[in-house]
Formats: structure tokens, C-alpha cells, sequence
């Protein structure tokens, strides 16, 4: 099987980004951070550089040193480390994607592009092709925050034959507060997609209708 079912379930860590008081990034402060997640949350996964993670308003060169050690500091350790690499920029999300791949995360996961929007799913679906070209072996989710971008396109429209472009997906991390549109992606996600829901507050509705899990923050503190 050219890709192993190893999707991410269960509780996933949004994790946040420890900073200096001066504002540089706090490596320093990651292992703990794991050990914290594993000893007192019982939480096994994180997702790093997303939302939570301020991943969008940190360098391209930041967002490395950090999924680097989240990787180093999570391994053997942790089940999953999803590393965010959606970027305004596609070559640097597919630089960051590569970067994922070289040193060891379980998975990518990429937003929409906010501020030049795409206009149809097929044009969003398009560039999540492009970036998961760039790393052809790492389990791919899609990540919806329509909040966020102002990206309103629904998931069930973005997953249409996804998987004839994207041969390496493996779900969607979903947080947006539509049901019916998470509910339509259950409906249509082979078994072994991971549906994950991001809203913690509305968690309780999304396990009813399916999801496979959770990336929520508030696991994280
Ligand atoms: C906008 C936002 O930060 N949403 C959070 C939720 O966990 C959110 O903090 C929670 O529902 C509390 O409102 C997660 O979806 C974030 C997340 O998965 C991420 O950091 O990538």
C-alpha cells in the first residue's frame, strides 16, 4: 500500500507557539511542552504552526526551527506531529511541505490562501494539489477556518475527487461551526480519511455526526 492508514484521531493539540519576551521563538520551552500534553492532557497528537500556533504571522524560516523540534522533541514520544504549512505564498508552503517530509512529520496540513481568495473549490482544490506535490509521501488534511480566511467555500464542494489530485489525503481538519457541511463530508469520506473538528465548543455535535477526532486549544493550556 503506497499509503499507509495512519491518520491522526483522537484529542490533537493545537499547540501554541512559545516566545521570548522579546518575541523570538522559545525552543527552549517545546519539551516540556510535550511532556505537559502526554502527562497531564493524555494527549497524544499535536498540530503545530496552525491558528493556535500563529503559524501565519511567524518566517518561513521560524515555522522550520519549530516543526524541527516539535519532530525531534515528539519522537518516540508522541503518536502524531501535523505540521501547518499553508503559506499566502505557494512556494513557500511547498517549501515548508518538503521541509515537513525531510525531517520526519506524520503529517501537512494547509488553509486557504485570504487574501487573494479562490473563487471555486476547484481553484482551492488546485492549490492544495500543488503543495501536496511537493511532498507526494506525507498524509495530507485540508484545513478549513472559514472565520479565518473569509473563505467560505464548503468542505464537501473542496473534497470532490480529491483523491485523484491529491493521492496522499488523508482528511480534513474542520473548524467551521456549518454542520450540515461536516456532516456531507462524513457522508462522502472513505473510512480511511480522519475527519477532525476544530470548534471545541460544538465538539460534542461533530462526534454525533462522525468526526474522528478533535484539534481544538483547549487541550493545549
Ligand atoms: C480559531 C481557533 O483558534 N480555533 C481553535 C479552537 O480550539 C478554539 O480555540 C476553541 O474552539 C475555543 O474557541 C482551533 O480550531 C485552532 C486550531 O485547530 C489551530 O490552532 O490550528
Amino acid at each position: 500500500k503506497l499509503f499507509p492508514n495512519k491518520a491522526a484521531t483522537g484529542l490533537v493539540a493545537a499547540t501554541f507557539t512559545p516566545l521570548t519576551p522579546e518575541g523570538e521563538i522559545n525552543l527552549s520551552e517545546i519539551r516540556p511542552y510535550v511532556d505537559y500534553l502526554l502527562e497531564q492532557q493524555g494527549v497524544k497528537s499535536i498540530f503545530v504552526n496552525g491558528t493556535t500556533g500563529e503559524g501565519m504571522s511567524l518566517t518561513v524560516e521560524e515555522r522550520k526551527l519549530l516543526a524541527v523540534e516539535w519532530c525531534h522533541q515528539g519522537k518516540n514520544k508522541l503518536e502524531q506531529v501535523i505540521v501547518h504549512v499553508g503559506c499566502m505564498s505557494l512556494k513557500d508552503s511547498q517549501e515548508l511541505a518538503r521541509h515537513a517530509a525531510e525531517i520526519g512529520a506524520d503529517g501537512i496540513s494547509v488553509i486557504s490562501p485570504s487574501f487573494f481568495k479562490p473563487a471555486t473549490a476547484e481553484a482551492l482544490r488546485m492549490f492544495l494539489q500543488e503543495v501536496a506535490a511537493a511532498a507526494p509521501a506525507m498524509p495530507f488534511y485540508y484545513y478549513h477556518i472559514p472565520a479565518v480566511t473569509g473563505v467560505n467555500l464548503r468542505s464537501r464542494d473542496v473534497l470532490e475527487g480529491i483523491a485523484n489530485q491529491i493521492p496522499s489525503f488523508q482528511g480534513l481538519k474542520f473548524s467551521g461551526s456549518d454542520l450540515m457541511d461536516f456532516g456531507q463530508c462524513v457522508n462522502y469520506s472513505p473510512s480511511h480519511w480522519s475527519l477532525l473538528y476544530g470548534i471545541d465548543e460544538q465538539l460534542l455535535g461533530a462526534l454525533a455526526m462522525g468526526a474522528n477526532g478533535a484539534v481544538g486549544r483547549l487541550v493545549s493550556i
